[in-house]
């Protein structure tokens, strides 16, 4: 079986369980061998805690280590860590792909140089539906976005409009409009609505509502898609992970997913 080195930037919610799982051995075809993160020495102890022997580098040496890089980070640093790989030819799994919409050029610069950047499902489901559908024409698809108001706090939109989310006491309609527009307002909270609309019909005509809801202890996410082949409803209540913004299915989807990279028998789309 071929071996894909793997590098992970971003040891937080996902990363931590990403890293701990590869470096167990337990993704057949998968080795750990590089980290990145923001505050080295929180890191150093993380990894030593763990029993995990691996070198905390600069997302900059990336391509040195590394055939895929994981990216688990803040939207922001997305740069730092594709540019490299990419240049490089090398792959790239992004789970802030919201942020890939500003940047086309990660697009080109990953089809210029035989490189490859790989959205997985993250906290969703369906995507494969969606993108046989879309082989197809798909009319419309739409979005609704359920979030306990603490697993929505800090995002750029609700600062921009002066919305507190302690204050919210019943289950609010706060956002409404593309994919686009929930990536800018909300980077960290919709990257789901961004892997959907990239499996179908593009950021511009998905839409979706998000709700600060205080009645749901869960992230719920669910998709309504319509086209010449299969008109789909699909729902998912995601348990959040020790970060509320972030559902705990989504490390295990990477982790699925890289266990399909070199798999004998590879299930689904
Ligand atoms: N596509 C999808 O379905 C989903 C995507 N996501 C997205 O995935 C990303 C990661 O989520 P999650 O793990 O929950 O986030 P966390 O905030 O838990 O972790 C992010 C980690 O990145 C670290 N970091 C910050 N700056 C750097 C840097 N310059 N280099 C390396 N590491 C850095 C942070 O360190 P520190 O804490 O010290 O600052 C933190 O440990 C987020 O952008 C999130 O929105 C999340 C859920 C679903
Ligand atoms: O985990 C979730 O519910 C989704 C999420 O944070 C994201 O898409 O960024």
């Amino acid at each position: 079986m071929t071996t894909t080195r793997i590098a992970i930037a971003g040891l937080g919610a996902i990363g931590r369980t990403l890293a701990a799982r590869i470096a167990r051995g337990t993704i057949p075809g998968t080795v750990l061998t590089a980290v990145a993160a923001r505050d080295e020495a929180k890191a150093k102890a993380w990894l030593a805690a763990e029993g995990i022997d691996v070198p905390i580098v600069a997302l900059a040496d990336f391509p040195a280590h590394a055939d895929l890089a994981v990216e688990c980070a803040p939207a922001a640093i997305i740069e730092e860590i594709c540019t490299p790989m990419l240049t490089a030819g090398k792959k790239v799994m992004v789970l802030s792909c919201g942020a890939l919409l500003p940047r086309p050029h990660l697009m080109e610069l990953a089809k210029t140089h035989g490189g490859q950047i790989i959205v997985p499902t993250g906290a969703l489901l369906g995507l494969d539906a969606v993108t046989a559908a879309a082989e197809g024409t798909i009319h419309s698809v739409r979005m609704i976005t359920r979030k306990p108001p603490k697993g929505l706090v800090g995002a750029p939109y609700l600062v921009e409009k002066g919305l507190d989310m302690d204050a919210v006491k019943e289950p609010t309609l706060i956002f409404s409009g593309t994919a686009r527009e929930a990536a800018k307002g909300f980077p960290a909270n919709v990257n789901v609505a961004v892997a959907l609309s990239l499996a179908g019909i593009g950021p511009d005509r998905t839409t979706i509502d998000i709700w600060a809801d205080p009645t749901v202890t869960r992230n719920c996410h669910a998709i309504e898609v319509d086209s010449d082949s299969a008109k789909l409803s699909l729902a998912i209540e995601n348990i959040p992970s020790e970060n509320p913004k972030t559902g705990r299915i989504t490390a295990l989807s990477v982790i699925a997913a890289l266990r399909k990279l070199n798999a004998p028998v590879r299930v689904g789309t």
